[in-house]
């Protein structure tokens, strides 16, 4: 790979002797890896297990994931480059926390924090730029994820609305992307010496947005995958002289190294934060920072939370729904979008005004006499909470995920089914009269 003469002047002079080493990293082949998702009831079945990434606790693996597999279609894996991967580790949330994915899409962190979170609790996952939001959507969906609610907004609007609210906030900020060079070279192209700087400008901007949004006692982590001081070290000693943050230790496994101080302005806390060089980890590189508000205080009471506004029809079609398929799935927070309808937090704030992608679990839509199980349920739920499965092969999964219906066998009753292939829930199907119909989203429809 041809690198920027500019670049290799600058990081000579950051890395002196060990430079060397970090120019060659960028002629090696780059990593692959994905992890597993623990919100689904069964392991994959056609992933190699083999080689699991040491700092992540068996969710991660090297590995490349083909898209077109069971596995990847209902969620049971998500491919994600093995530094990206200690970023959720680091933030860690537990179930019942309130957090904030700021810059999320496509939403590789937010998988990673929500298999920390196990449901409970909710994650606000925000991507600014509409388009991005779309696939941020499919990829909560794919994953199964209960307690997320998905906006596209700016982080100034955000602010607004949930000030000191959130125990954890992830910014995993745009940055320059040096990290990602050896993935798409191209990249290098629209690479220059102020670069950095001007990332920095909207790091800093995105940032002050996020403090607002911390409760006292509350923790950011902010990560870039870049290696530019200028929008790492030199964010985080910023961070530390404007707001009252303590910047918390993060455990440094074999290869990944301290930040720098001396790249930034001597502050000996930054040591705190960690880097991951491609030439001492098995990654692409990303650096890490955990921070933790110092301020007393509580976090901001909800004046007026969102309201349910199902009416008395409609709650009543749900319930009949529920009770007729559901084990042990019983949300008690419904909101409609239109004739969308969802769980939701309940202790969040007034809605109206926000761009709103999905407010939480989308459950279905209300047509004129019946409810339609939404696709994101199906993946979102286990084979034992649903009364009516429907075992089926490769070939009728091939057919189903193409958009094709397929004929059964088996005596079924009319009604709706969840496809269960390979232990793993992949949408819902219809039945009527020994043929399936389909329902998988058309956007999504694939061959093989
Ligand atoms: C590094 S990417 C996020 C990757 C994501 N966290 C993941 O793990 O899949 C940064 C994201 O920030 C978004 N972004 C760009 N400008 C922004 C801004 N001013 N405020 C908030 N987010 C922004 C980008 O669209 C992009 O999706």
């Amino acid at each position: 790979m041809i690198l920027p003469k500019e670049f290799i002047n600058k990081y000579t002079k950051l890395l002196g002797k060990k430079s060397q080493a970090f120019f060659d990293s960028f002629n090696q082949p780059s990593y692959h890896g994905f992890r597993i998702n623990p919100l689904k009831a069964h392991q994959p079945v056609e992933e190699s297990l083999n080689h699991p990434i040491q700092y992540t606790h068996q969710l991660g693996y090297f590995g490349k994931v083909n898209g077109k597999t069971i596995d990847h279609q209902s969620g049971a894996v998500y491919s994600q480059e093995p530094s990206a991967m200690y970023v959720g580790e680091v933030a860690n949330p537990k179930p019942g926390e309130k957090v904030l994915d700021l810059c999320a899409a496509p939403g590789g962190k937010t998988t990673h924090l929500a298999s920390f979170m196990k449901n409970k609790g909710l994650l606000v996952t925000n991507e600014i730029i509409k388009k991005r939001a779309k696939i941020l959507l499919e990829n909560v969906e794919r994953f199964g994820i209960q307690n997320a609610m998905i906006l596209n907004e700016t982080p100034d609007r955000l602010a607004k609305y949930f000030p000191r609210y959130f125990d954890k906030i992830l910014v995993d900020a745009p940055c320059s992307g040096e990290g990602m060079f050896r993935k798409n070279p191209n990249a290098t192209k629209y690479w220059n010496p102020n670069y950095s700087a001007e990332c920095a400008k909207r790091q800093r901007e995105i940032l002050i947005q996020a403090v607002k949004m911390l409760r006292p006692g509350g923790e950011l982590i902010y990560s870039t995958c870049t290696f530019a001081p200028e929008e790492d070290e030199q964010i985080i000693a910023w961070l530390l002289d404007q707001f009252s943050f303590e910047l918390e230790p993060i455990h440094k496994y074999h290869g990944m190294v301290d930040a720098k101080p001396e790249w930034a302005n001597q502050n000996s806390q930054i040591k705190n934060a960690v880097r991951l060089f491609p030439y001492l980890i098995k990654g692409e590189g990303h650096f890490i920072a955990k921070l933790k508000l110092t301020t007393i205080g509580k976090s901001k009471k909800i004046k007026k939370p969102q309201q349910s506004n199902l009416n008395q029809d409609q709650l009543k079609r749900w319930r009949q729904f529920q009770k007729h398929h559901f084990n042990h799935f019983d949300p008690k927070h419904l909101i409609t979008f239109g004739d969308e309808l969802y769980a939701y937090y309940p202790k969040i704030p007034n809605l109206k005004g926000l761009k709103v992608v999905r407010p939480g679990l989308h459950l279905g839509t209300f047509k004129k006499h019946r409810f339609n199980p939404s696709y994101a349920l199906a993946l979102a739920i286990h084979p034992d909470q649903y009364n009516q499965c429907l075992n089926i092969n490769n070939d009728q999964w091939k057919k189903y995920v193409h958009g094709d219906i397929f004929k059964i066998n088996e005596d079924k009753p009319k009604g709706w089914y969840l496809l269960i292939c390979k232990h793993q829930p992949i949408g819902f199907g219809k039945i009527v009269n020994h043929t399936v119909k389909n329902f998988f989203p058309k956007g999504l429809r694939f061959s093989i």
